[in-house]
Order: C-alpha cells, then sequence, then structure tokens
C-alpha cells in the first residue's frame, strides 16, 4: 500500500488554527510546514505549504501563541534518513531558499503571493501534483459541467472570436467550505493544461494602506504574461464585501482600495487576453454587486454538498489512493455520511490509512474506516454539522409529510425533490415544489391546499413520533402568514365578505403588514377563522398521513439511505398517494364535512 500521509491544509487554516490557539507544536521543514493540533482537536496531523513570496514571520507567530517550535537539526538529511525518506539536494537548497525569504530582505511587499502551479516542471518538484483533472473532482457534475464550458473557450479560443463571442472573464464558486472549489479550479486549469495561479483574497489585505492594491495589480501583470492561464482567488468575500456599509472612513479604505483595483484589473483586461478568472466564496450574499456585474464574475456555478450518490463517487477517487481490503463497502460508508463534503471524506480516507497503518495493516479494512469515522464525526459535531440519527429520522418524516400532502392538494406545484442533506445553518432539509408555470392568482382551493401542505411537516411528526419539534417554525409562519392574509387581504371569508381589513400600501412580501383599525369584535373574529383554517389544514394534513401511513415509512426509509428522493422513482411513490374521503369538500369549502 501506499504510504499512509497526513492531511493536507491550506496555509490560510494553518494560521487561523494557530491564532485560535488550537495548534500545539510545528516543524519547519524544508520544503513543508507539519503541525499537530492539540489533545482537544485530537492530535490531528496536518501539513502545509508557505505560499510562494509569503514574509510571515512564522516562528514570532509561533511564539506569540505559545506553539512549540521544532526545527529540524542541521542534519536533516541523516534524520530523515532514518525515517526512510530520500531528502534530495533539491529539498536542501530548498531550506536556503526558505531561509532567505524569511528574511526581511528577501521579501516583496507589494509583489503578490500567488503561486502558480500547473503544467511547469518546478511545480512537480514543488511536489504539488500538477494536473489535477475533472476526474479527481466528484459528486458535482453539474458544476463540472459548466466548468467544461471554461475549458473549452481556453482550449480553443479562435473558435469563439471568429463568431465574435467574448470569453468569460470571471466565474464565481460558491458553496460550502470543502466541497471541493479549489480542486475545481484546478481540474479547470489541468483540463485545459494551463498554469494556475492561486491567492487567497486574505493575502492581499494587509495593514499597510496601498499594499493590497499593488499585490493586486502585480498578480493581473504575472497572469498577462502566463497566458493563457487560469487565476483563482479563495475567499473572495475577503475583499469583495460590499463597500460603503459604514461611510467613507469606515476604517476599511484598505480592503476598499483592494476591491476597487481588483474591479479596475478586470475592466482593463480584455476578455480575449486569455486569462480567466475563477473566484470562491461560501458567502456570495455579501459579495459586492460591483464584482457580479457583467464582465466581471458574471457566472455562477454553485457547488454544492453531495448527496449519496456524490459521496460514493468521491470515495471512489480517494480510494484510488490507498489499498483496500475486500472487506470494505464504499456504499455503506456513503449512506453513513451524511452532510460529509469532499474534504471531509478525503479526510476519513486517510484517517482510516493512518490507522491502518499504525495496526501494521496491509489495506485499510472496514474497522478502520469505521473507527476512522467516529473520529472524524466528532470533529464534525463540534461544528454542528451533523445530525444524529433520530434527528435524521425526525427531518426525513417531516419532509415526506410535506410532499404527501403536497401531491394530494390542487394547484400546479410538483413536488419536485425531497432533500435532507443539510445546508449550513438553518435548513435542515427541504422539498422543492416547482410550480408548472408563474401564478399570480392563487385560487381559495388551492390557497387552503397550500396551508395543508406547509403543515404536512408537523403533521407527519405527530402522526409518526406523537409529538413535535421545534424545525417546524418556519412552516407555522408561513402558514399562519397565509391564514391571515386570506381572511384580511383576499376576503376569502365567507362571514367577514370582501373587506379589506388589513393596509396593505408597504405590503410586497407579507411583510410590514398592519391591521386596519377596526372593532374588538371585528379583531377577534378575524382571529377565529385564521385560527379556524389552520387548523382545518393541519387536521386535513394529519388526515392525509394517517391514511397513507405506508407510503411515509416506505418514502422515509428510501430518503434517509439516499439524503434525496426525485425523479421518476419520487413521482411513482407521491403517485400511490390517496386523499381522505372529506378533502374535496374542505379544499372547495373550507369546511370540514
Ligand atoms: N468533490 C470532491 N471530489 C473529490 N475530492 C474532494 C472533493 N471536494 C473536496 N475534496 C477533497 O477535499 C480537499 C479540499 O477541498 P477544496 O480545498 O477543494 O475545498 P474548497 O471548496 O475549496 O474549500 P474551502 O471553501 O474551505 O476553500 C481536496 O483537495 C480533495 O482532496
Ligand atoms: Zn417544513
Amino acid at each position: 500500500m501506499k504510504t499512509a500521509t497526513i492531511s493536507h491544509a491550506t496555509y490560510s487554516t494553518f494560521v487561523e488554527q494557530v491564532k485560535a490557539q488550537k495548534v500545539q507544536r510545528v516543524t519547519l521543514r524544508p520544503n513543508r510546514i507539519e503541525y499537530v493540533l492539540k489533545p482537544t482537536f485530537g492530535f490531528k496531523r496536518f501539513y502545509t505549504h508557505r505560499p510562494a513570496g509569503n514574509t510571515d514571520d512564522i516562528p514570532g507567530m509561533l511564539r506569540q501563541h505559545q506553539v512549540d517550535l521544532v526545527t529540524p537539526p542541521d542534519n536533516a538529511s541523516a534524520v530523515a534518513g532514518l525515517m526512510g525518506l530520500l531528502l534530495s539536494t533539491g529539498a536542501l537548497m530548498g531550506t536556503l531558499a526558505w531561509a532567505l525569504k524569511n528574511s526581511p530582505a528577501g521579501s516583496g511587499v507589494g509583489k503578490t503571493k500567488a503561486r502558480t502551479y500547473g503544467p511547469t516542471p518546478t511545480a512537480a518538484k514543488r511536489g504539488e501534483r500538477a494536473g489535477v483533472t475533472f476526474a479527481d473532482v466528484a459528486g458535482v457534475d453539474e458544476a463540472k459541467q459548466e466548468l467544461k464550458e471554461v475549458v473549452d473557450f481556453l482550449q480553443d479560443g479562435a473558435k469563439y472570436r471568429q463568431i465574435g463571442a467574448k470569453l468569460p472573464k470571471g466565474v464565481l464558486l460558491v458553496g460550502p467550505p470543502g466541497t471541493g472549489k479549489t480542486l475545481l479550479a484546478k481540474a479547470v486549469a489541468g483540463e485545459a493544461n494551463v498554469p494556475f495561479l492561486s491567492v487567497a483574497a486574505s493575502e492581499f489585505v494587509e495593514l499597510y494602506v496601498g499594499v493590497g492594491a499593488s499585490r493586486v495589480r502585480d498578480l493581473f501583470n504575472k497572469a498577462k504574461k502566463q497566458a493563457p492561464c487560469i487565476v483563482f482567488i479563495d475567499e473572495l468575500d475577503a475583499i469583495g464585501k460590499s463597500r460603503g456599509g459604514g461611510g467613507p472612513h469606515s476604517g476599511n479604505d484598505e480592503r476598499e482600495q483592494t476591491l476597487n483595483q481588483l474591479l479596475t484589473e478586470m475592466d482593463g483586461f480584455d476578455e480575449n487576453s486569455g486569462v480567466i478568472l475563477i473566484g470562491a466564496t461560501n458567502r456570495p450574499e455579501i459579495l459586492d454587486p460591483a464584482l457580479k456585474r457583467a464582465g466581471r464574475f458574471d457566472r455562477q456555478v454553485l457547488v454544492d454538498r453531495p448527496d449519496r450518490n456524490g459521496r460514493l463517487e468521491i470515495l471512489r477517487v480517494h480510494a484510488r489512493q490507498v489499498s483496500m481490503a475486500e472487506d470494505v463497502n464504499l456504499g455503506d460508508i456513503a449512506t453513513q455520511t451524511s452532510g460529509f463534503v469532499g474534504a471531509d471524506l478525503a479526510n476519513l480516507i486517510n484517517e482510516a490509512a493512518l490507522l491502518a497503518a499504525r495496526n501494521n495493516r496491509q489495506a485499510v479494512m472496514m474497522a478502520d474506516i469505521r473507527e476512522a469515522m467516529e473520529r472524524v464525526i466528532a470533529g464534525l459535531e463540534l461544528r454542528s454539522r451533523i445530525l444524529s440519527p433520530m434527528e435524521r429520522q425526525t427531518v426525513a418524516y417531516h419532509e415526506v409529510g410535506h410532499a404527501i400532502v403536497g401531491a394530494l392538494m390542487p394547484g400546479a406545484t410538483q413536488v419536485a425533490k425531497i432533500s435532507i442533506v443539510p445546508r449550513g445553518k438553518g435548513a435542515l432539509g427541504y422539498t422543492m415544489q416547482t410550480p408548472a408555470e408563474d401564478r399570480y392568482l392563487m385560487l381559495e382551493d388551492e390557497l387552503r391546499g397550500q396551508l395543508a401542505t406547509l403543515l404536512g411537516g408537523r403533521a407527519a411528526e405527530e402522526v409518526v413520533f406523537g409529538k413535535v419539534s421545534s424545525g417546524a417554525s418556519d412552516d407555522i409562519q408561513k402558514a399562519t402568514d397565509l391564514a391571515e392574509r386570506a381572511v384580511t387581504q383576499y376576503g376569502m371569508a365567507p362571514d367577514l365578505g370582501p373587506i379589506a381589513f388589513a393596509n396593505t400600501q408597504s405590503d410586497f412580501l407579507g411583510s410590514d403588514r398592519t391591521r386596519r383599525p377596526m372593532g374588538g369584535e371585528v379583531a377577534a373574529e378575524i382571529d377565529r377563522l385564521v385560527k379556524q383554517s389552520i387548523h382545518q389544514a393541519h387536521g386535513v394534513a394529519k388526515a392525509v398521513l394517517m391514511l397513507n401511513r405506508d407510503l411515509l415509512d416506505q418514502m422515509t426509509q428510501i430518503l434517509l439511505t439516499e439524503d434525496v428522493l426525485e425523479g421518476e422513482t419520487l413521482q411513482a411513490m407521491l403517485a400511490q398517494a390517496q386523499a381522505p374521503v372529506n378533502t374535496q369538500i374542505w379544499l372547495a369549502k373550507g369546511q370540514m364535512a
């Protein structure tokens, strides 16, 4: 088997972990930085590379945060020899270069810290795996599909120019951390066989005013010389936050200057220069709109968390790197790793390989993976990304509840997809309904159907568990809102008639609605009607789910193993749902028969 290695971390992660006091010990090697986390963080071992041109005073930083620094002695080669490694003279030269970079004399403050790698031989010597391709990135097929176009632009720009098409300048990869955005950008460069310049936006921003802007300029100059090439800017939000939040003297002039320089550079170069920018962020909503304008990062590609199938493919990619025993079932692992992103899965395989090596095994066994999984999950739970089995089950029943009720209700909405892949903060799962057409008018029965659908999630929890979770608060808010509007705005309550009881002038998305001044009796009547329609809708949702209890269980079971239910499988299952006898009457008249 290949030797198990310690995990890779980005340089910025390393710095973050040092500053967060998570690091126990750092070893500065000629060609890389190795470090170990403190016991409370699982003694995890990582290595990272100092970005070329980076001038951080690492020993100083370590001292400041009380981290042990181990510098291998001068006879590093002898020590390495004992460890069964062969150090080339190149590595010793590296030590020299390292020392030079460490000395202030060797630092170029206004120079970009971007590292180029790709098809150059020097890159390979640095230990960078030159030539990452799409085959190395799995489970993100849609993103790959969109990026294939970029590869085509780079490879065959002439074809596009001939027609007069403008090549894209910037692509923004959006998605949670660890889903493979960096890897994808590298793969674009690898597929097109062009150089890849990589920089983290946070590296632009320094204490001194003007440094960031000059680094941006330097980066673009470098890129233009190497064109066609890919320039990758990670953590774009570090400089790309909306400007002008705190007025002209908000203390962020430096960041704004840097951003302005980036915008200027993007506008300044010609589409056909062959430089394509790829930015990455997990917070697209805070980016300055100017960055997203046409001719800048005007294409957004979503790199989302993988579903079960995606996880299986990612596991396959990483399993290729290690020897696996026969008893390893990647399918089972994929099923049990809901919520894991690519980086977690890579970490899992690597941890398992470390365990196997420690146990003197020739290959990774399922037992190693199971043990590694416990460790990785413990780490992820700290960051609260992983649901407990009970929580997953609750979420799954809840979402299927929405779907089954929704399938039986009138209106043109069709349930297209149910997912329990956790999506960052907030939503634990979701049910996606796609309207067959844009709707501007909602009929009374459709409105009731909507109400019941909204309450289907909570109803499922009641039917199955006999108790409810806090997960339905958003549904309840929406349902209450809808019912209130039906009564006070749409005039759908027969006893009150078509009188508007709400001031809707400022009402756009249902916010800012106030009730018209009215007598207490009328107000009480409105409350009663709202309450009644919600109770009835809730009752219908429950009745639907009790009648379709088997289907509810079956669909939930599939959802729990697959993470998503969509397409023909979903439609075929929903087609089996049956409506309780009184449903039609309720939908038409709003009265429970
Ligand atoms: N889709 C994937 N397929 C295969 N491996 C993956 C995938 N996603 C992540 N990985 C593994 O995890 C590592 C880290 O992923 P990467 O740095 O590309 O994530 P990222 O989305 O850029 O994260 P961040 O937002 O934290 O920078 C990769 O080098 C790779 O080993
Ligand atoms: Zn819900």
